[in-house]
């Protein structure tokens, strides 16, 4: 796999316009995710888009209910045809089973989607962890156990910081997928991402995928920035 086919651009937009401008400004891009801020203003229709211009699709709608509901909505976004989906690994064992379980079913035979689990949000800090969630366990052992518990239970990967990719490639192995967002170039801003670490830092710590959103597509030139981030990992 080419190294600029690991990385994946969030569409974080809320029209189908400014997600169209967006793919006609990076052809490049192989892979693009839909997340709750698209498909939440405009449902499925760009999944049909992407999958039109042969895009790699990660519908992160990151699930987190009760068995019943996660098997009933991980089917549903697995009959789309995409290639990634999130849930919570908070959702627990059963949950995450059952997820699993419905979405092989319902995928198309040929388009069997790897189903991963969010550990522990990069947006929190493990004083956030600690102080405001109560976990007592440190990082980078929550996200581990997070992992381990995505495994258990059947799951393809999970999404986690950077920061804990080591340790989870040394735990879960290298068939279990990571994927990384929390990802910025010394050159960008953090913004609200508190587990940070560079792209090619990212690759080097065991990260399959590398999610990067605002770098790119809030950059001045995103065309421009893409292309130092694919130059900055070629170099690895
Ligand atoms: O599941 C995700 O993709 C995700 C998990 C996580 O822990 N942190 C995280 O930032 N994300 C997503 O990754 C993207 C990061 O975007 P930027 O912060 O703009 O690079 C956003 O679309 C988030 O929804």
């Amino acid at each position: 796999m080419s190294i600029e086919n690991r990385v994946i651009v969030p569409l974080d937009v809320n029209t189908e316009a400014e997600a169209l401008r967006l793919l006609d400004t990076l052809p490049d891009v192989g892979w693009w995710k839909v997340g709750l801020e698209l498909f939440v203003s405009c449902g499925p229709k760009l999944l049909s888009e992407l999958q039109h211009r042969q895009k790699q699709i990660f519908l992160d709608l990151k699930f987190h209910d009760i068995p019943n509901t996660m098997a009933g909505a991980c089917g549903a976004a697995s009959a789309y045809g995409v290639d990634l989906i999130t849930v919570h690994a908070t959702a627990g064992r059963n949950a995450l089973k059952l997820a699993k379980a419905a979405s092989s079913e319902k995928a198309p035979g040929d388009k069997q989607p790897k189903i991963i689990a969010v550990t522990l949000l990069t947006s929190l800090s493990s004083r956030d962890l600690a102080f405001d969630l109560k976990v007592p366990l440190e990082l980078p052992e929550y996200a581990l156990q997070m992992a381990i518990l995505a495994q258990e239970s059947g799951l393809d990967g999970a999404v986690c910081s950077p920061q804990e990719a080591a340790q989870l490639r040394q735990v879960c192995g290298n068939d279990f997928t990571l994927v990384c967002p929390g990802v910025r170039p010394q050159w960008a801003e953090g913004g609200d991402q508190k587990r940070c670490m560079t792209p090619k830092d990212a690759i080097a710590a065991g990260a399959d995928y590398l999610v990067i959103g605002r770098p790119i597509t809030a950059a001045a030139d995103p065309v421009a920035a893409w292309e130092r981030i694919c130059e900055e990992l070629a170099s690895l």
